[in-house]
């Protein structure tokens, strides 16, 4: 088997009696997008810094193809970094922004303003090279950063939040022009984010940490359908989750007796009922529930639900079809919504 691009081996970083990083061990193949999830203070940004080598590492390896980094200085890792306030050289235009690391690698200046042109293009701003960057939108900028981190040909690029302070609907068009971008390039990605759908937009593999650890690594797919952990599913704003006793095709829970899917093992579990799985009917039958919120998201509309016992419950409604806030319904529960979490 072929070295993976970029390997974690047991790194450990401790701040104080504190391990921000605690034996994380990650891979990242050639051409993968990673994305690197987790609450404040879960330990993305040291991840990026170790990698970098811009953090001393307390235990373990960082390996990127198949060479251990230990004593390599941060500029000839070859690693490409944009960091979240993607500071830009004020002073310098566009081009001289993009052409900055070419410059340092002594690159001719011809192929210099080639390769400029060529990132400019791919990023979406064509012939902006001379454009002061003081006249460019917040967007626009996010976009030079990109080509300033891809223009001296990183073998890995990281991406520290990199939409994060651009506003919900810029983000949602740029991640997808991202990783098409990446497609294209065949860019090998380690980015990192707060944002459960930036992360799940971009990545081929989302890597979600806790405390220093990581928690759960899947496809987004695997992680969106089995969080694992009840962390996880509460970080991706699952909030229906209730102690469950199983027995057979059903569980004993809060909410009275639910259906589990087939093959279910028997015993305590934790239980997570997705919102499209709590489906509303005349309160003669289901759980009894009056509706407290609704709340509109685009295609469907999230309700909360206080049943008359267990902890309150969301679910997803179809527009046409969601109860008035005050009414009393009655909710039943799909097999198929509900997700057996085996920790805490
Ligand atoms: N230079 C430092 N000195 C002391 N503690 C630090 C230092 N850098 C990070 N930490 C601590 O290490 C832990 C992980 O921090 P880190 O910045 O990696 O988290 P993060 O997941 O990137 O958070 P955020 O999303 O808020 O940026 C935190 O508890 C933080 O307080």
């Amino acid at each position: 088997m072929t070295d993976p691009l970029l390997r974690l081996d047991a790194v450990t970083v401790r701040f104080g009696a504190r391990a921000a990083l605690d034996a994380v061990s990650l891979d990242a193949a050639a051409h993968e997008i990673v994305c690197v999830l987790g609450p404040s203070g879960s330990g993305k940004s040291t991840l990026l810094r170790a990698v970098a080598g811009l953090q001393q590492l307390d235990g373990g390896r960082v390996l990127l193809d198949g060479a251990d980094q230990d004593g390599v200085p941060a500029h000839r890792r070859g690693v490409g970094l944009m960091f979240q306030d993607h500071q830009l050289f004020p002073q310098r235009d566009v081009g001289g922004n993009v052409a900055f690391g070419p410059r340092m690698h002594k690159m001719p200046r011809d192929a210099r303003d080639r390769r400029t042109a060529e990132l400019l293009d791919l990023v979406g701003l064509p012939g902006a090279s001379a454009r002061p960057v003081a006249t460019l939108s917040g967007g626009e900028q996010q976009r030079v950063a990109l080509a300033r981190a891809l223009a001296p040909e990183p073998r890995l690029l990281m991406l520290d939040e990199p939409l994060g302070q651009l506003d919900r609907s810029l983000r949602e068009r740029l991640v997808v022009e991202l990783r098409r971008l990446f497609g294209t390039l065949g860019t090998t990605v380690l980015a990192v984010t707060h944002d459960q759908g930036e992360a799940f937009a971009l990545a081929d593999r989302v890597v979600v940490m806790r405390d220093g650890r990581i928690e759960r690594s899947g496809t987004p797919l695997e992680v969106w359908q089995k969080p694992g952990s009840a962390f996880v599913a509460r970080f991706l704003g699952f909030d229906n989750i209730t102690a469950a006793t199983v027995n057979g095709a059903v569980a004993d829970t809060a909410w009275g007796t639910l259906p589990v899917p087939a093959g279910t093992p028997e015993g305590e579990h934790q239980l997570l009922v997705r919102p499209s799985g709590v489906r509303l009917g005349p309160p003669g039958g289901g759980l009894r529930c009056e509706v407290v919120s609704r709340t509109f998201r685009g295609g469907h509309v999230g309700v909360l639900l206080r049943p008359e016992r267990g902890p309150d419950l969301e679910a997803e409604c179809v527009l046409r079809e969601t109860p008035e806030e005050g009414a009393v319904v009655g909710a039943g529960f799909a097999a198929e919504d509900v997700v057996v979490l085996d920790r805490e």
